[in-house]
């Protein structure tokens, strides 16, 4: 039996669209067919460079073009909603990189928006389809460690960040937490779920954006998490879970792992290593892999990365920007339209 591909459209023609991109068309069942850009130049660019056969200088002719089966919207955080919104709206399954947005109230709207319309929803939280994290959540879950009383996650890069990249211009959603800080929180709420309570402090820039961020996630079982993030210091990238009966490590590239160490108490330690038949844990294919195993199968969510678990991390990322004074363009105003 020969499977239809299936046919993806690309939002935007930056860095992560270009490496997804690549990824998608290694894959022998997906097909990129169409691309959109804020400017025909770019989107034609975009599409000589991948062989893509349509480019649209508009997202809305992309989200209009009903041969496309998902979306993949790869633009800075703040046009997440905007971007995604226009696709759902017209009737296009997506994949919305992270942070999924904003901030909670623009997930819920775009949940809200794929629930209503029966469509394929998933934040690119590439980490969740990652073959060894997805183990590493098993041996969790079947209490290869005991109970999770400690999880700690960094994810710190030196840059410099020049004032004009995204990841310092508030206008684009800049600063560590949103782009970085989401990785550690997401692992920790993998294993414990939303915490109870959030402490965080943070050095912020002359622009007003997070340069680096630290948090102490607590939970009512008496868990914690300390986690941090950086666009001012390369930190270790590592990741550590620590429960009653033992521990296990995760090396430099946590996010992505092709290799951790489960220590049982009592035990010689075990080394569990990626297939490197499934691919480097770096790749963006699992999660493309993932993303047209749902769509298959008729599933509009994935059970590895559903969206109430994506919601969850923006409330957390909310209360965190709330501890630490960060607000991006446009939030007061809707802060003052949602309690009216
Ligand atoms: N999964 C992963 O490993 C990674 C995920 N990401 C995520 O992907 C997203 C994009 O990051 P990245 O590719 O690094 O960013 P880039 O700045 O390289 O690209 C973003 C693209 O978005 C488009 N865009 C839309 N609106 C704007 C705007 N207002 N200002 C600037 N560009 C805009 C542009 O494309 P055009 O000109 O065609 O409109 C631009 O090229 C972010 O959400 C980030 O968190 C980033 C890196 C790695
Ligand atoms: O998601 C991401 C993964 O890592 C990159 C850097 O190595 C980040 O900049 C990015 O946003």
């Amino acid at each position: 039996m020969t499977t239809q591909p299936v046919r993806w459209g690309i939002l935007a023609t930056g860095g992560i669209a270009a490496t997804f991109t690549a990824d998608l068309l290694d894959l022998p069942d997906a097909e990129v067919v169409a691309v959109a850009s804020r400017t025909d130049a770019s989107a034609k660019a975009f599409a000589e460079r991948f062989g893509i056969p349509r480019a649209y200088g508009s997202w809305g002719a992309l989200a209009e073009d009903a041969e496309v089966d998902v979306v993949y919207v790869a633009t800075p955080h703040s046009a997440h909603r905007e971007a995604a919104g226009l696709c759902l709206e017209a009737g296009r399954n997506v994949l919305c990189e992270k942070a999924f947005t904003l901030n909670a109230r623009e997930a819920e709207e775009l949940v809200g928006l794929a629930r209503e319309r029966g469509l394929f929803l998933m934040e690119a939280m590439w980490m969740y389809c990652n073959p060894l994290i997805r183990r590493l959540k098993a041996l969790v879950d079947d209490g290869a460690i005991g109970e999770v009383r400690t999880v700690q996650a960094d994810f710190g890069l030196s840059g410099p960040f020049p004032a004009a990249h995204r990841l310092r211009d508030p206008a684009q959603g800049g600063g560590a937490l949103l782009d970085l800080g989401v990785y550690p929180v997401s692992f920790a709420q993998l294993l414990l779920g939303e915490p109870s309570d959030i402490t965080a402090r943070a050095v912020l820039s002359d622009e007003g954006v997070d340069l680096q961020t630290g948090m102490l996630l607590s939970w009512e079982s008496g868990a914690h998490a300390l986690v941090h993030c950086s666009i001012i210091g390369g930190t270790p990238i590592m990741a550590s879970v620590t429960g009653s009966r033992g521990r296990i490590d995760i090396p430099y590239g946590f996010f992505h792992p092709d290799r951790f160490v489960l220590h049982r108490d009592g035990r010689d330690p075990e080394e569990f290593t990626a297939d490197p038949a499934a691919g480097t844990g770096a790749s963006l294919k699992h999660e493309a892999v993932e993303v047209m195993r749902c769509l298959r199968a008729g599933e509009t969510e994935s059970p590895l990365v559903p969206l109430d678990g994506s919601l969850a991390v923006m409330r957390t990322l909310d209360a965190v920007r709330d501890r630490i004074g960060v607000r991006y363009p446009g939030e007061a105003e809707q802060a003052q339209v949602a309690t009216a």
